[in-house]
Formats: C-alpha cells, sequence, structure tokens
C-alpha cells in the first residue's frame, strides 16, 4: 500500500494584506517550495495523489462553535478595514478574503487522508496544508490557525470510523494549545507535545503548556507536554524524548491511528524555534511512529519558516513514509541538561497514569518560583556563550544524505530443502571463501556447522554480508543448524574490515556468549531471561526480564528504554538480529523489534535464525520488507523487578552511553 499526498496551490492563494509583524513569516511560498521540493525529488511521483476538498459545516462543527463559524463565514465579504477590525479579537493571526476558503480545504485536507488510510486505499499519507491548525480553539482563530485541522480530523476518525484510540503527536515547536483544549478530558486522544518554552516566557506563554499538565478529569493521563525551557535543541535531545516519553506510552495507549501535527518549525535554522535539529531527524521520528496502529499514519503540516529547512524536513519525512532506507545520524551525544530536566518532569508527572513510566524518579525539587530566576541565569550563561555557537536563522547544515534504495530489499540464505519465503530473493551464488577463513572456521567450530553445506553456508553469509556494505541488498534472513556457533564466527570475522560497528541483538540465551570484544567494534544486547553474573564491558548488555521474551510487555520496554538509545549513541554499519532457539518472543513483537532496528544502518539487518525455527521466517520476512508490524495487544503491566532493574542498568550505563540519562 502506498502513500497519501495532499496537495492544492489554492491553499496558496491568501497572504498577509497589512503590516503585522507577528505573522509576516506566515507565507504562501511555505506550500509551494514543500511540494516543489517534493517534485523536484521525484518523491510526489512516488505518492497516491489525493484532493484537497472543503470540510462541510458539520466537520468544522466536530470541534468548534457555531458563533465562531457564522462569523468567519463573513470574511470573504469583508473590507481590508473590516477584516483588520475583525483580526483584532484574535491573537497572532490574519484574515483574509479568500482564508475562509483554504481553512475548509486544510480541514478538508486532513478528513481525505484520514478516508484514504482508514479504508486501506493508502498505508500513511501527508497533508501539506495552510492554514495551519493546532492553535485554533473552539470559537477562537489563534497563531495563524483557523480551523484546527488535527482535531477535526481526530473527531472526524471516531465518528465515522469508530476508532477507539487516536494518538496525536504534535512535533511542531510550538504548543498546540488548541488540541490540548480539545481532548484534555478525552481519554481516546492522548495529545503528546513538545514545544519551546522557556519557563512560560514563550509564545504563547500558558502556564498550561508546562509538563504538569497532564489532562483532567477522565482524561488525566492523556495530555503530555514536554517543555523545552532552553534553545538549541538536537538531534539527541528529540530522539532521547521519543525513547524515554512518547514510546513507551504510545505503545502501552495501543492506538488504532496515528495523527501527526506536522510542525517543521522544530529544524534547525528556523526563526521561531531556534533549534538545532537537522531535517534528516524527521526521518527518524516518523519511522519511530510507524509500527504503532499498523502503520495507519496521517500527517498534517502546521509551522516551519525557514523555507530551506521546511523543504528537507518535507521531503525527509515522506521519504521515511514511502519505506525509504533511513539516514544514518552522526554523533549523537545523549541529551542536554536542560532536556534531561524536561523529560524527567514529564515523565514524573505521568508516572502514576503509565505502567511503562513507573519507575521513573522524580526531579530535584526546584519549586516553581524561583524558575524564572533560574531562567534569567541561564538566559545569562547562554549570553556568555559565544552567539555565534547558538543556532541562528543565519546557521548552516549540512544536505541531508541521500537515501538510495538498493535493487534488492531483502535476501535469504537458507539450506537447500528449506523454501524461501514470499518476496525475499534467494541468495544461492557464493564465492568462495580463501581457504584460511575456512580452515579457521573449521578449526574453531567441529560442529556440523561447518561441514560440506556449513562452508557453503558460510560463503553465501560472507556473501550476503558484503552486498549488504555495498547497500546492493538492504536486509537479509539466514538460516543455519546452529545459531549460536555461526554467530560468533560471524562477529569475530565481520569486524575485520568489512564493517566498523556491529550492533548485536541477541533475543534468548542458549550460553554465554564466551568473547567479548572491548574495543567497540561490536556491541551485544542480550535479551532474555537469566541474569548474567557479572556487567563484563560497555559493549556487553545483557537484559534480564523475570519472564523471559516470552513477556512482551517487559520486552517492549527494554527495546525502547534501553536498545533503541543504545543503537542511536553507537550508530552501527550493520545490525546482527540473532534469534536464540527457545527464545519464546512472540511474533508480534519479533516484527515490532525488527521494524524499529530498520532505524539503524540504513535498513541493514541481517537476522540470524535457527532452521528448527523457519517457522516464524514467514513473519520475519514480511517485518524485513516493510511491512507495519502488527499492534502490540493488551499489554500487561511490566513486572516491577523488570521495570526496577531497567532502571537500574540505565542508571549504570548512562555514564558510558548518554543517550540512556533519564534523570539530571
Ligand atoms: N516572532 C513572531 C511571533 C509569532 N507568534 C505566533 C507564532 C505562531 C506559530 C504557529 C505555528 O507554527 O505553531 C503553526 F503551526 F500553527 F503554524
Ligand atoms: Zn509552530
Amino acid at each position: 500500500m502506498g502513500t497519501a499526498l495532499l496537495y492544492d496551490e489554492e491553499m496558496t492563494k491568501y497572504k498577509l494584506l497589512w503590516v503585522d509583524a507577528a505573522c509576516k513569516i506566515e507565507v504562501p511560498e511555505r506550500l509551494i517550495v514543500s511540494y516543489e521540493a517534493l517534485v523536484r525529488s521525484g518523491l510526489s511521483d512516488r505518492c497516491i495523489s489525493i484532493p484537497a476538498r472543503e470540510a462541510s459545516d458539520s466537520e468544522i462543527l466536530l470541534v468548534h462553535s457555531e458563533l465562531y463559524l457564522e462569523a468567519v463565514k463573513k470574511t470573504p465579504y469583508m473590507t481590508l478595514e473590516d477584516l483588520k477590525e475583525f483580526t483584532l479579537q484574535f491573537g497572532d493571526v490574519y484574515f483574509h478574503p479568500n482564508i475562509y476558503h483554504c481553512a475548509k480545504l486544510a480541514s478538508g485536507s486532513a478528513l481525505q487522508l484520514v478516508d484514504s488510510v482508514m479504508t486501506g486505499k493508502v498505508r500513511n499519507g501527508i497533508a501539506l496544508v495552510r492554514p495551519p491548525g493546532h492553535h485554533s480553539m473552539h470559537s477562537a482563530a489563534n497563531g495563524f490557525c483557523v480551523f484546527n485541522n488535527v482535531a477535526i480530523a481526530a473527531r472526524y476518525a471516531k465518528q465515522k470510523y469508530g476508532v477507539k484510540r487516536v494518538l496525536i503527536v504534535d512535533w511542531d515547536i510550538h504548543h498546540g494549545q488548541g488540541v490540548q483544549y480539545c481532548f484534555e478530558d478525552d481519554p481516546s486522544v492522548l495529545y503528546f507535545s513538545w514545544h519551546r518554552y522557556e519557563h512560560q516566557n514563550f509564545w504563547p506563554n500558558l502556564r498550561e503548556s508546562d509538563y504538569d499538565s497532564v489532562g483532567k478529569e477522565s482524561g488525566a493521563g492523556f495530555n503530555i507536554n514536554v517543555p523545552w525551557n532552553n534553545v538549541g535543541m538536537e538531534n539527541s535531545d528529540y530522539l532521547s524524548v521519543f525513547c524515554h516519553v512518547l514510546l513507551p506510552v504510545a505503545y502501552e495507549f495501543c492506538p488504532d491511528l496515528v495523527l501527526v501535527c506536522a510542525g517543521f518549525d522544530s529544524a534547525i535554522g528556523d526563526p521561531e524555534g531556534e533549534m538545532c535539529a537537522t531535517p534528516d531527524i524527521f526521518a527518524h521520528l516518523t519511522h519511530l511512529l510507524m509500527n504503532l496502529a499498523g502503520g495507519k499514519l496521517c500527517a498534517v503540516l502546521e509551522g516551519g519558516y525557514n523555507l530551506t529547512s521546511l523543504a528537507q524536513s518535507v521531503c525527509q519525512t515522506v521519504q521515511t513514509l514511502l519505506g525509504d532506507p533511513l539516514p544514518q545520524l552522526a554523533n549523537l551525544r545523549g541529551p542536554c541538561k536542560s532536556a534531561v530536566e524536561s523529560l524527567q518532569c514529564a515523565r514524573s508527572a505521568h508516572r502514576r497514569y503509565w505502567s511503562f513510566l513507573k519507575h521513573a524518579t522524580d526531579p530535584p525539587m526546584t519549586d516553581i518560583s524561583t524558575k524564572h530566576i533560574k531562567s534569567a541565569m541561564e538566559e545569562e550563561e547562554k549570553t556568555e556563550m559565544a552567539e555565534e555557537e547558538r543556532c541562528t536563522e543565519g546557521k548552516v547544515w549540512p544536505e541531508p544524505p541521500e537515501r538510495l534504495c538498493p535493487p534488492v530489499c531483502s535476501a535469504s540464505v537458507l539450506p537447500d530443502d528449506v523454501a524461501c519465503p514470499d518476496g525475499l530473493k534467494r541468495l544461492s551464488s557464493s564465492k568462495d571463501l580463501e581457504p584460511l577463513l575456512v580452515s579457521k572456521l573449521k578449526n574453531r567450530f567441529r560442529t556440523a556447522a561447518v561441514d560440506g553445506d556449513g562452508v557453503t553456508t558460510f560463503s553465501r553469509l560472507y556473501t550476503l554480508i558484503e552486498k549488504l556494505v555495498a547497500n546492493e541488498i538492504r536486509n537479509g534472513l539466514v538460516l543455519v543448524p546452529d545459531v549460536a556457533a555461526v554467530m560468533m564466527c560471524v562477529v569475530q570475522d565481520l569486524t575485520s574490515d568489512l564493517v566498523k560497528r556491529v550492533l548485536v541483538v541477541c533475543v534468548g540465551k542458549e550460553k554465554e556468549l564466551d568473547y567479548v570484544t572491548t574495543d567497540g567494534k561490536v556491541l551485544v544486547v542480550q535479551i532474555s531471561s537469566e541474569d548474567s553474573e557479572e556487567q563484563r564491558s560497555k559493549y556487553y548488555i545483557p537484559v534480564c526480564l523475570k519472564k523471559g521474551c516470552s513477556d512482551t510487555s517487559g520486552f517492549i520496554q527494554a527495546v525502547l528504554g534501553l536498545l533503541l538509545p543504545l543503537g542511536y549513541e553507537y550508530n552501527p554499519d550493520l545490525v546482527l538480529l540473532v534469534r536464540m532457539p527457545g527464545s519464546g518472543v512472540v511474533d508480534s513483537m519479533w516484527q515490532q523489534l525488527i521494524g524499529l532496528l530498520q532505524g539503524f544502518a540504513k535498513g541493514h539487518t541481517l537476522v540470524l535464525m535457527q532452521v528448527n525455527e523457519k517457522a516464524c521466517m514467514g513473519s520475519t520476512a514480511s517485518a524485513l520488507l516493510g511491512h507495519p508490524a502488527p499492534p502490540l495487544q493488551d499489554l500487561q503491566t511490566p513486572f516491577p523487578e523488570d521495570g526496577d532493574a531497567l532502571e537500574r542498568l540505565r542508571e549504570r550505563l548512562q555514564a558510558d552511553w548518554k543517550m540512556l540519562q533519564t534523570t539530571s
């Protein structure tokens, strides 16, 4: 299934008609450069074009009052003076004779996108719209917004398709207070927003944008605010909040539909955000949401005012929606102190509502009243920091790297008597191994793993790895008689010259890994039921789940809160996913894991499985081919000892691995 693209040039046909410093950045070119970048890069041709339509009155009334709608209806007939007068009653927004028409098209586009996804016409999609929506309220326009496009879409999806749970992720740099007000008492809509806040010194300067606004009445726990109290946030800060706040809650919430308030003013170069995250971060933010709700994801444009970073960010988002390999994010150095404080506050504010956050620790007590003093000091500190160090609009950043699709998506190396799963390309050709390597294999493994056909298996396996590294193949599946033996061998010899860093994810445990490299060329994360007595090295991380890998709650918590942050920081060139026989891992969890690991090493994942587990080859192949993983159903509360152990493990490791930091 494809990716929908909604765009109508009619939505470029309104603009600011008078002088207003607050509104001058919201220009038609925002939409034009975004769409043109998609056309120039060939991405628009790969999307399924869906026409925009006007939202009807009843659809707009799902969120807004009749009073407000009737008032806006009059604006097309207003004189310039009337429009100015009408605008005065609202904040940081402007009206234009054609904005009502465009606002209906913007909301209608979001609804068209929901229809296309919910009817299965497409898997996911994006609507490039203006005016944006997330600030507009029941009876008020605000912050360039007239109708709340995403809030209307959420209500529409529930009403028309009986969607039970909607997740709204708002990565725009401003707080979508309109969305928060709309759903704050509604447990069926989980609203997550991060936003520049600076202790209430940044627009819209609302006390209720802080982390302690968690929702009201039955909606308590379903509103998550992560305030950024400094500018200059980077990729590490964004990913840390996804791994340690949003994703654990999102997986526990288990939404049927994901809507994204896709504002790109949170990218580097934007005059509003003044952040430093690069456009390719949106490739990963999108990817991390794509295994929720069976892949049903609707992104709707909100803000974004630096036309260069906006266009790049839109392309990065669309390329991920299309399933292209992800760019490697280099030198993630962990969240800054202010970000750790924000994420720790958000986690502790939500600890009582989400079992996946149960072990969050409280931030050191700094009562709110001292906050403005602190921020003044930080302000002082920042100005001391050389001005050019901070991100300003003049900031330059590298073009996002090209994300080439290898000619072959998924290859397999299987024993001759095992049928190849649909969609996988069987690798039979294999160049002969150097005799030296064969003899090394032979004398290292006297087991059957390296008898006659064993050498064939090895030579095919090495060929597969060479093709992965050469980006001729994206990922692969290998079935062998003895997984543990082959893994040891592959890892030892692999890191010779072929790849610089291998992330080995070992699911289940047969026996102690009797080697551990300490040079950092291999990072092993082993998830199993047995505790490993001692902590070997920074590069061997055993995660123990009391009930073993069949405990999906514990497993997904370890993946989100430990494996993902580690993987991002380690930034491997190859991921070796080893499924030990009898691990007991649940199929949907296995597919989720493969899906999430695609975020590393440009998707170069090599799955190693034992021949006697060939029954799960089908679901493995499906995940490797990029099909969305099935939702993790009815997740139980994780076992307290596992939650505690994970928290302790993070605290112990965070000195070496900055991305594990959740406590300041
Ligand atoms: N220096 C100019 C001050 C501007 N203050 C208003 C900012 C509005 C932001 C709107 C947005 O970006 O959140 C949306 F997504 F809605 F478009
Ligand atoms: Zn914004």
